[in-house]
């Protein structure tokens, strides 16, 4: 075991600084790493709603007892979802931590290699000494790494690899208490079988922090910091729009550095602008006057979807966000419509209003449409095909197009969608003209807060009678 390996294991340093521990592994023969994080719950700011469902979990790891005498399963696996530096691997020390649990904190790629057989060895090897020292949580960060979906012509030595994962998963017999957590950018890209029930069963997703959140995880890093009276985190929360947890935690940091270089002996407010902008300009080179405007942008494009829903009254919202999520940069959370198969031709009508009117806000409040309404019009694109189509819901007639018929016919198809929409779109202008009050005040919400539930819209828009 090398020097640092024992060092790391003595002072029980801080999650992210194990990465280096894991270096100089090769021959799969070697013990498997692991600590015991002094890290919890309250070392992650926000994401409330994730530490609620972990708090299940941990009761689990706790009191094991308590379920099997009930008969429930324990669960086995658990799958961060999410982009980086979103605070999911201190997520998993703070489980360990919560549970005084061993903490075996490993990276997918570690186990891939090239020599055939050494992966799957380590992986058993791995999973071995996590029986021996249970309560036992093991962390496989981008297990898309090993996990990701198997293909005809194989890479033999991955394919092995996953293979004995999923042996070791399923070999758990009740009493073991170990529990998998694993985590990736990519849930999409991993094999059917690693998320079948038994394995990694619950998905959790970890997006980017809204604002509030934000707040905390400024304060949990400069909780050691001297700081200026004018420091204002709310301030520097609403420029960081879009950030992760590891961006603020590194602008923190970079603050601390810039005062230094200045002799200073506290951190000041235009120290952590200065950081600010170095982090963003590290980033597509945007700057936050940009992300100001494509914050109010979104902000008006997704008050325009929720204005006209709420006014069509078609699907309840649950939640509206302008935190970017995959490759949106807002979003308006919908009720599944209670597994209806059968939509009425007002219904069908309504959800491209509903989708056009964002592009709609847009381009009512700023005079031009970004580029942000790409999906909604795909979608739109999808449903008018349909009605033409599929349900003879057009002037083409009662009758399902396909085929040649529909190569035949493609000109006609082409200027009757061109007319639905054009409908629907003028429609939805309208609706948010007559409604510019509501508009407005649902668009500065959103821009203030980032994320609106179903309630707080209620509340807005009550505002708007009374
Ligand atoms: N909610 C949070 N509270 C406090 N700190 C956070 C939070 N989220 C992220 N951080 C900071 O960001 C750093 C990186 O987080 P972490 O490594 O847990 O992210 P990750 O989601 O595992 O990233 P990756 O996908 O890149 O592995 C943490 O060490 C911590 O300093
Ligand atoms: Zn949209």
């Amino acid at each position: 075991m090398g020097i640092m390996k024992k060092i790391f294991k003595k002072i029980n340093m801080p999650v992210f600084a194990f990465a280096q521990s894991k270096m100089e592994k090769d021959n799969g023969n070697e013990d498997a790493n692991f600590s015991k994080p002094k890290t919890t719950f309250k070392d992650v700011a926000g994401l409330e709603e994730v530490k609620e469902e972990l708090v299940e979990l941990v009761d689990f790891i706790k009191n094991p007892d308590k379920y099997k005498k009930m008969g429930a399963k324990i669960p086995k696996g658990v799958l961060f979802h999410g982009p980086p530096g979103t605070g999911k691997t201190l997520l998993a020390a703070s489980v360990a931590g919560e549970t005084n649990s061993a903490f075996f904190n490993t990276t997918g790629s570690e186990f891939v290699e090239k020599y055939v057989g050494v992966g799957a060895k380590r992986v058993r090897t791995l999973f071995e000494k996590a029986r021996k020292e249970a309560p036992s949580i093991i962390f496989i960060d981008e297990i898309d790494a090993i996990g990701a979906k198997r293909h005809l012509e194989s890479n033999n030595e991955k394919d092995q690899t996953l293979n004995q994962l999923l042996v070791e998963m399923d070999g758990f017999n009740k009493d073991t208490n170990v529990i998998i957590i694993g985590a990736t950018n990519r849930l999409d890209l991993l094999d059917e079988a690693l998320l079948r029930p038994g394995r990694f069963d619950r998905h959790i997703y970890i997006g980017n922090p809204n604002y509030y959140t934000r707040c905390e995880i400024l304060k949990v890093h400069t909780n050691d910091k001297p700081l200026d009276d004018s420091v204002n985190l709310e301030e520097l929360a609403k420029k960081t729009h879009g950030l992760s947890g590891a961006h603020l935690s590194n602008i923190a940091n970079e603050a601390a550095i810039i005062a230094v270089r200045e002799s200073k002996n506290v951190i000041n407010q235009d120290h952590f602008n200065q950081a600010i902008e170095r982090i963003l300009a590290g980033l597509e080179s945007k700057n936050s006057k940009l992300i100001e405007k494509e914050k109010k942008i979104v902000s008006y494009h997704e008050a325009g979807h929720t204005l006209v829903s709420n006014i069509l009254g078609i699907n309840p919202i649950q939640k509206i966000s302008i935190i970017p999520r995959g490759q949106a940069l807002g979003y308006v959370l919908q009720l599944p419509d209670e597994d209806r198969f059968i939509h009425t031709k007002d219904e069908l009508l309504g959800k491209i209003k509903i989708l056009l009117a964002g592009k709609a806000a847009e381009e009512i409040i700023f005079d031009h449409i970004s580029t942000g309404a790409k999906d909604d019009l795909k979608k739109v694109s999808e449903i008018t095909n349909q009605m033409i189509c599929e349900y003879g819901m057009s002037s083409l007639g009662s009758m399902t197009i396909e085929g040649n018929h529909k190569t035949f016919l493609i000109d006609k198809i082409q200027s009757e969608a061109n007319s639905i929409i054009r409908d629907c779109y003028n429609e939805s202008i309208n609706l948010l003209k007559e409604h510019m009050e509501e508009l407005h005040l649902i668009s500065n919400h959103l821009y203030e807060k980032e994320t609106l539930t179903n309630d707080e819209l209620k509340e807005i828009i009550k505002r708007v009678y009374t």
